[in-house]
């Protein structure tokens, strides 16, 4: 049986560091680190993640400034808030949840971002830094896979690490941040032939596909570490809703060496990672 990876209580205790943090800091710089979330329309999916982050902001003593927009705004509306947000002194980070409507340009509006306020790590010249390897503000979700890799105590180095996705939010800043640890890096996505041929020699697989348990127990071979990024809703066979990942959990954590769940895995660490940038992001102001 694999050895889960709690991603809950590295949150928790990471969670934990930053509160303590930032009491210390706030009473020497004046002032408590700011987040802006920007969220557009009514998906209930991105209400839901939208609010876990504002209480996980409250409970380390970031400041929120999220803002819930109708469906209707406009990009040069949107345009307009951001450039009032990348001014505003009280604002360390700005997210815009994704996906937007789709009247709304999201690149253009990425692109517009206070680079040093990018706090999802998604304007370019925070990914170049990554392709440089130089500092800087990194995907919530990577940095959040890669802390759990560390906490677990995972080699990486010269190890095959397979990654499933190519998105700008999870797939590709996931492959730069594995071989940047001098992992041997595959990244495996639609057109790819042999999938299983390739997934079969991972000791280190990432799966960010976003279909419902498509990882099956036949596509690894034993002691593979399975890091799990999807958060899919499915209605079971009785019609209950319920949450899973990209893998078929009960079949592959008999095989593998170690596993992340969903939910309590890799989801908790995308937030918590997004109050560590913002941290970041006030210290770098300050420092
Ligand atoms: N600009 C942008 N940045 C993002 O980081 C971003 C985004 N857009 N759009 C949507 C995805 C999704 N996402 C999640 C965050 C937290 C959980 C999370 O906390 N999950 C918990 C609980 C899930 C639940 O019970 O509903 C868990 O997996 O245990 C999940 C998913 C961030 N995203």
């Amino acid at each position: 049986m694999a050895k889960i990876i709690d991603g809950k209580a590295l949150a928790k205790k990471i969670q934990a560091e930053i509160s303590t943090e930032i009491a210390a800091l706030k009473h020497r710089y004046g002032r408590a680190p700011g987040l802006a979330v920007l969220m557009v329309g009514d998906n209930p999916a991105s209400a839901a993640y939208v609010k876990n982050k504002e209480t996980a902001c409250h409970k380390v003593g970031i400041a929120s400034f999220g803002k819930h927009f109708h469906q209707s705004i406009t990009q040069a509306e949107l345009e307009l808030i951001i450039d009032e947000l990348n001014n505003d002194d009280r604002v360390d980070g700005i997210l815009i949840q994704l996906p937007l409507p789709e009247h709304l340009d999201a690149i253009a509006l990425i692109n517009r971002l206070e680079p040093t306020k990018d706090a999802d790590g998604l304007h370019p010249n925070n990914l170049g830094k990554l392709v440089r390897g130089e500092p800087g503000l990194r995907s919530c979700t990577p940095a959040g896979v890669m802390a759990l890799l560390a906490e677990s105590q995972i080699d990486i180095e010269g190890k095959n690490a397979v990654v499933i996705g190519r998105s700008i939010l999870v797939g590709k800043p996931i492959a730069l941040m594995l071989l940047e640890a001098n992992a041997t890096v595959t990244i495996i996505h639609s057109r790819t032939k042999n999938i299983k041929e390739i997934t079969r020699q991972a000791d280190i697989l990432i799966a960010a596909i976003g279909k419902p348990e498509v990882i099956t127990s036949d596509m690894i071979k034993p002691d593979t570490v399975v890091i799990d990024v999807g958060i899919n809703r499915i209605n079971d066979h009785e019609g209950k809703s319920r949450l899973v990942g990209d893998v078929d959990y009960s079949n592959v954590s008999e095989i593998a060496s170690h596993i992340t769940p969903v939910p309590g895995g890799v989801g908790p660490m995308t937030v918590t990672m997004l109050l560590k940038n913002t941290l970041w992001a006030y210290k770098s102001k300050f420092f």
